[in-house]
């Protein structure tokens, strides 16, 4: 199949390299290349986007007159901040894309998948996620080898949802690791953290089963876990005393934690909900607390009942 591959940056060429094992043929396309999108995608069965969630609104609209069987595969992770509004929660990165082609099968592409690791040739299992399951079977055949290894999943927007919010949870753990506070404080903040991701499904009506597959659980514990991540470096840099300036002059890459906490917090007040550890982040990324007053703000919070939905 012919693939168009939009962002060459760290995860579109990684999964570029993927399909290519396959013998699939591939067009990279990036804004710094100098080719026309609208040349790049002319060939397309398989136009997967992995750029970044400020771009694919603007990169979506200019995409036109694509034939109704192209699949779009969506590989970014985030929310759009300009869809959250009083009355309407915020875009999805596919739902961005399901806008602009409703015609056209969508797939969302999301899991435990540091682009490093996957680059070095280690072994990794990823989620494609689709309301058209014939879709989602053709994205496994053509992503999935000896190394890579590809589910199918009905709940596209469920699994495209986890991969946002894990990038949230994964700087408040960073935070934690760079104030060395120990395995303990990290594997109560990561359990926590996914009691808030499964909190904010119900927002979207996710079924619980998402939240401990591998686009949930098992991304959580891959971001939360590697110094590849760039949303752990992000806390990591902040617990060690970094101001996020410094931290973003010296960031390799995007950290799409930063854009969904803001995201997050607009969505917090907009439906009156309380999200103890998105809003310690936001605070830390907003300079209103410092790294150990976010943690203890956290431990001190008054005690209550483990599954409430409090
Ligand atoms: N790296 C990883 O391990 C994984 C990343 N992801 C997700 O994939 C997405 C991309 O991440 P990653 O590749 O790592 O990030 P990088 O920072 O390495 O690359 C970002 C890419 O997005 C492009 N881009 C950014 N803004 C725009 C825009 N307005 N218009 C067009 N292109 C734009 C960049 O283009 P340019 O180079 O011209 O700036 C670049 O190609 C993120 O949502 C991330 O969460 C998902 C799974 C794994
Ligand atoms: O999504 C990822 C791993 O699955 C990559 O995480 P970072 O964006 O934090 O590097």
């Amino acid at each position: 199949m012919h693939i168009t591959v939009i962002g060459a940056g760290a995860w579109g060429s990684t999964l570029a390299a993927l399909a290519a094992e396959n013998d699939h043929q591939i067009t990279l396309w990036s804004r710094r290349l100098g080719t026309p999108l609208l040349e790049a995608v002319s060939q397309a069965d398989v136009i997967l986007c992995a750029i970044s969630m400020q771009g694919v609104r603007e990169i979506s609209a200019q995409l036109a007159g694509l034939a109704s069987d192209v699949i779009i595969l969506s590989a970014t992770k985030g929310l759009d901040l300009a869809t959250a509004t009083v009355d309407t929660l915020p875009l999805l990165p596919s739902q961005l894309w399901q806008a602009a082609f409703p015609d056209n099968p969508i797939v969302v592409l999301s899991g435990p998948n540091l682009a490093t690791e996957i680059q070095q040739g280690l072994p990794a299992a990823t989620v494609a996620a689709s309301d058209n399951l014939a879709a989602a079977k053709t994205m496994q055949s053509i992503f999935s080898s000896h190394r890579f290894r590809v589910y199918a999943n009905p709940d596209r927007i469920g699994v495209e949802l986890c991969g946002a919010l894990k990038n949230v949870i994964a700087i408040a753990v960073g935070t934690c690791d760079g104030l060395n506070l120990g395995t303990n404080a990290k594997s109560a903040l990561i359990t926590r953290g996914l009691a808030e991701m499964t909190k904010l499904g119900s927002l979207w009506q996710i079924e619980f089963s998402t939240f401990y597959g591998l686009a949930g659980l098992g991304d959580l514990m891959a971001t939360c876990s590697s110094a590849f991540s760039r949303n752990y470096q992000v806390g990591y840099a902040l617990g060690q005393g970094q101001t996020i300036e410094q931290i973003l002059h010296n960031l390799q890459g995007t950290a799409e934690g930063i854009n969904t906490t803001a995201v997050l917090l607009q969505l917090a007040n907009q439906q009156q909900i309380e999200l103890p550890i998105a809003q310690q982040v936001g605070q830390l990324l907003n300079h209103t607390t410092t790294p150990q007053l976010a943690m203890q703000t956290l431990m001190e919070r008054q005690v209550g009942i483990e599954h409430s939905p409090d």
